[in-house]
């Protein structure tokens, strides 16, 4: 006997167009492969969706969608042709529903960082979202990557600064004239750094939108972009001479939320394979219980301005 077939053959009680219709929170493992990498698995989560543009129809097929993304897990990988093709396979199996598909992939990206002078290397993840859309006819790739990293206060510094000179001034307040040995010494103990400014962990988040100069997704180019524009990323393999270097590293970068958020921008906008870009500085304060935050784009009209 034959099955019913809701989907095709009933039509919607209610009559109406709907933007979005298909599943999220797929999990799936996945070979992506970025840059000019070999390729890496990753367990993704995925969204896919399609337009229900037939008012009658009583729904998408969702069976079509689950299937084409788990033919890319198991026989292919992620790349920008293989999300093309999924995109258009999307709207050919829904021809008659459907005129725009949506993809989206979020995973951990695992990268061998090399420590600051050690030579040692470690794991970094970083996390990753990739969307692919593809609107009556037109493709739309976006990048989003979160990059942690190290920021120190400037103004906490300047102060930590003045409560040094004035130790250092009611110190030596009866001597005119100090060896320069007895001054090494005063600067190698505790007094010689009586405050210290602090610093947090930080996190920026970016979203780049791609254009037809990326033939792979630009992941690692993205991440080393903002590495090197910040100078204080995070650490994973830590010799005490990579610890140092890293001390030495926020000393000479002193950030609040505004001057990493300027550095990023500054570094973004002549990147030409980037339409447009998005950014959040979060400062996870540990001078405050909340987070200083700043937010800026490329400031392209209708794209991520806000
Ligand atoms: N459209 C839709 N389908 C749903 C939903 N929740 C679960 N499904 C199920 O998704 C399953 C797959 O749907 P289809 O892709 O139409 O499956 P099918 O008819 O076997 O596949 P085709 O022959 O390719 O159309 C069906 O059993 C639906 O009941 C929902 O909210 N909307």
């Amino acid at each position: 006997m034959a099955m019913p077939d809701i989907a095709n053959s009933a039509q919607a009680q209610t009559e109406g167009t709907l933007d979005r219709v298909g599943m999220s929170n797929i999990e799936l493992p996945l070979m992506v492969q970025t840059d000019d990498c070999a390729p890496q698995q990753v367990s993704a989560s995925a969204e896919l969706f399609v337009n229900l543009g037939d008012a009658q129809a009583k729904g998408i097929h969702m069976s079509r969608l689950y299937l084409q993304l788990d033919q890319l897990s198991t026989e292919s990988e992620l790349t920008l042709e293989t999300l093309t093709t999924l995109l258009e396979g999307f709207i050919e199996s829904h021809h008659e529903l459907s005129q725009q598909a949506f993809v989206k992939f979020s995973f951990d990206y695992h990268l061998r960082r090399k420590s600051l002078i050690s030579e040692k290397r470690g794991w970094k993840a970083y996390p990753v979202v990739i969307i692919g859309q593809l609107i009556n006819g037109e493709f739309n790739f976006e990048l989003q990557v979160n990059v942690p990293y190290s920021s120190t206060c400037p103004c906490s510094a300047a102060l930590a600064r003045q409560l040094i000179q004035d130790t250092f001034a009611q110190q030596y307040a009866e001597q005119d004239n100090i060896e320069k040995d007895e001054i090494l010494a005063w600067l190698g103990s505790t007094q010689g750094i009586v405050a210290t400014p602090h610093s947090q962990r930080s996190v920026v988040e970016v979203k780049v939108k791609l254009n037809a100069d990326n033939n792979s997704f630009p992941v690692i180019e993205l991440i080393d972009l903002i590495e090197d524009t910040l100078k204080t990323p995070v650490q994973a393999a830590v010799k005490r001479e990579d610890e140092q270097e890293f001390a030495r590293l926020n000393g000479q970068n002193l950030m609040f939320c505004e001057d990493a958020a300027r550095q990023l921008q500054y570094a973004l906008h002549p990147q030409v394979k980037f339409d447009d870009f998005w950014l959040r500085v979060n400062h996870y304060e540990s001078l405050h219980a909340h987070d200083a935050v700043s937010i800026t784009t490329k400031g392209i009209a209708g794209g991520y301005q806000p």
